[in-house]
């Protein structure tokens, strides 16, 4: 998109700023969010980060987990230059707001006592008022009606979190007072006849069992099965019917506020738990329904480089059908958590008019959107919250194993969950899987590789489950379930599961392999990449896939060899 396209709002062109630099470096570029463009002076030497960072302190926006995109591609390396991502003058780049779904929150008691809760900012004040009676009954007494207040000011039900807290890292202090019903008896009557009130008005309990009547109509959800002989897991089924449940009930889906697709909280029957994440395929990042205004990709590339737009959901599938459980193979042991713990994920469809559709919603089955949906995995985080020193080494080095067999291009510590068991235990849970699996390493990334854990090598148990695993095999079994893998695809798996299987026989690191798969810098090919050029450069005209992976083989090992000595 060039500058001429964009309409800049003459006021917001003094926020062009240019501190202290010499003009002959200079270029001007437009930021963009929300719809609004934002017009700001850089240097072509600037790091992703600084530019970001400037961006954000101009326009008083805080946290750092927000994404900026240029041409349809993640500029993911925040410490590569503007140039290298050959951005120049007059180019418009996109900054993806990505606000943490968890907002903090301290309750204090009329008491003086104080608790904290995390919660959804997609949840409004009587959901937490529920939370605390189900949760925590023996912290705070809560008998009859309570108030909460925030700053003073009394919160009503309905009221979303949201929607009184915008900062990324807001904490919340509300106030709990017994509520008048319980302590005076006049205000007792007033209250309840404001309740009938409310009934007359529409607003109260009459209404709502038309309402849910209405929204069980109102959705189609199903699963989706491109081989017929395909039985779905019980646990699957189980995701798929509590899902369902959830929808018949009148619980919507609720939108992330942290994805740069549209992905999608799905509540259980009771509106009190969140039992899956859906993402549609038509929403994710450059695709034509993106919620974040992602302009659409215009070669059908997706935001990493060597994925698909659309692609997504069969990456996410993928990602938990590969991820085997120890134990051996999902099919033979039917265990739902697989080594590296992806979340059990499913292809499904839905048609319900809270998704993204900015041309208009009607139930018919154009609206109807196909996507992956994930078991929600309760959680206390991500590990973006904590430093890495937190984690155990195996928890660490499973990670590292599926990020290298899948050449993940997306794994930043945003995308993995963790969760605290009783005993203070963190366990690591992987989500965000669209862009495993490219069809080259160009973008492969791993926040991990600079983690301590990854200097370490693996365990004997962990060398075993390398040893066993078979690409020939896995992509027969994505075969299997519908994913017939594009031969570049399929390359990937082939040589990332040579690489991992020659790295650890040799005992190299996670951090070794990692650094043969990720580019060191955004324009230096990664060793990978250069064996990779090397063993096509040797082949004859007429050569199959076969000579040409044996090949690969062959130049591993010697830079393996290089490398060990
Ligand atoms: N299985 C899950 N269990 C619990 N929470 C989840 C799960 N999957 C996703 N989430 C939550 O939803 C948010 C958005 O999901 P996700 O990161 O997969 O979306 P995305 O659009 O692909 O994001 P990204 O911008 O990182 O590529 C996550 O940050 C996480 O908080």
């Amino acid at each position: 998109m060039s500058a001429a396209e964009v309409a800049v709002r003459p006021a917001l062109k003094e926020l062009v700023q240019w501190q202290g630099r010499c003009p002959g470096e200079s270029i001007l570029i437009y930021i963009t969010v929300g719809g609004a463009v934002t017009p700001m002076r850089v240097s072509e030497s600037d790091s992703i980060a600084s530019v970001k960072m400037r961006f954000q302190t101009c326009k008083g926006i805080s946290g750092n987990r927000h994404k900026l995109v240029y041409d349809g591609r993640e500029l993911a390396r925040n410490d590569a230059l503007i140039k290298d991502y050959g951005v120049n003058g007059s180019n418009v780049l996109h900054l993806v707001l990505r606000l943490s779904d968890m907002i903090f929150i301290v309750v204090r008691t009329a008491g003086g006592k104080e608790f904290e809760f995390q919660i959804d900012r997609h949840r409004n004040v009587g959901y937490l008022k529920q939370h605390i009676k189900k949760k925590g009954r023996d912290l705070i007494d809560l008998e009859g009606c309570q108030e909460l207040f925030c700053d003073g000011e009394e919160l009503h039900d309905q009221t979303l979190f949201g929607d009184f807290c915008y900062a990324d890292d807001g904490v919340i202090h509300l106030v709990v007072q017994k509520s008048a019903k319980v302590d005076a008896k006049p205000v007792h009557k007033d209250l309840e006849l404001s309740v009938v009130a409310d009934d007359v008005s529409g607003v109260g309990g009459n209404h709502v069992t038309p309402k849910i009547q209405q929204h069980s109509v109102d959705f189609w959800f199903e699963p989706v099965f491109v081989n017929p002989n395909v039985n779905l897991f019980p646990f699957l089924w189980d995701m798929i019917g509590s899902t369902f449940d959830g929808l018949k009930q009148g619980n919507h889906p609720i939108r992330s506020s942290e994805g740069t697709g549209g992905s999608y909280f799905m509540q259980d029957s009771t509106g009190m738990e969140y039992v899956s994440v859906f993402k549609p395929i038509d929403e994710e990042p450059n695709a034509v329904n993106n919620p974040q205004g992602l302009p659409v990709s215009s070669n059908g590339e997706g935001l990493k480089r060597g994925t698909r737009v659309g692609e997504g959901a069969v990456r996410e599938v993928a990602a938990y059908i590969l991820d085997h459980p120890r134990a051996g193979p999902r099919l033979e042991t039917g265990e739902a958590i697989g080594f590296a713990g992806v979340p059990p994920t499913a292809m499904v469809q839905c048609l319900h008019q809270d998704f993204n559709h900015p041309d208009g919603f009607d139930f018919s089955p154009e609206h109807s959107k196909v996507g992956s949906l994930q078991m929600f995995m309760k959680n206390d985080g991500n590990c973006e919250d904590l430093g890495p020193g937190a984690f155990s080494v195996e928890e660490v080095h499973k990670i590292t194993v599926l990020d290298l067999r899948m050449a993940n291009a997306d794994r930043h510590a945003g995308n993995i969950l963790f969760r605290k068991d009783a005993d203070g235990r963190i366990f690591l849970i992987p989500i965000d899987h669209g862009y495993c699996l490219p069809e080259n390493f160009e973008d492969c990334t791993f926040d991990w590789l600079y983690w301590r854990q990854a200097r370490q090598p693996y365990s004997p148990d962990t060398v075993e489950y390398i040893k066993s695993l078979d690409a020939e095999r896995d992509i027969e079994l994505l075969k299997y379930y519908g994913w017939d893998v594009p031969v570049e695809c399929a390359r990937t798996l082939r040589i990332s599961t040579i690489l991992l299987q020659k790295g650890v026989e040799r005992g190299l690191t996670p951090y070794d392999i990692g650094s043969i798969m990720c580019r060191e810098d955004l324009n230096k090919k990664s060793v990978i990449e250069e064996i990779i050029c090397e063993a096509q450069e040797s082949l004859l005209p007429g050569m199959g896939e076969s000579v040409f992976l044996e090949s690969v083989s062959q130049i591993i090992d010697s830079r393996i060899d290089k490398l060990s000595k």
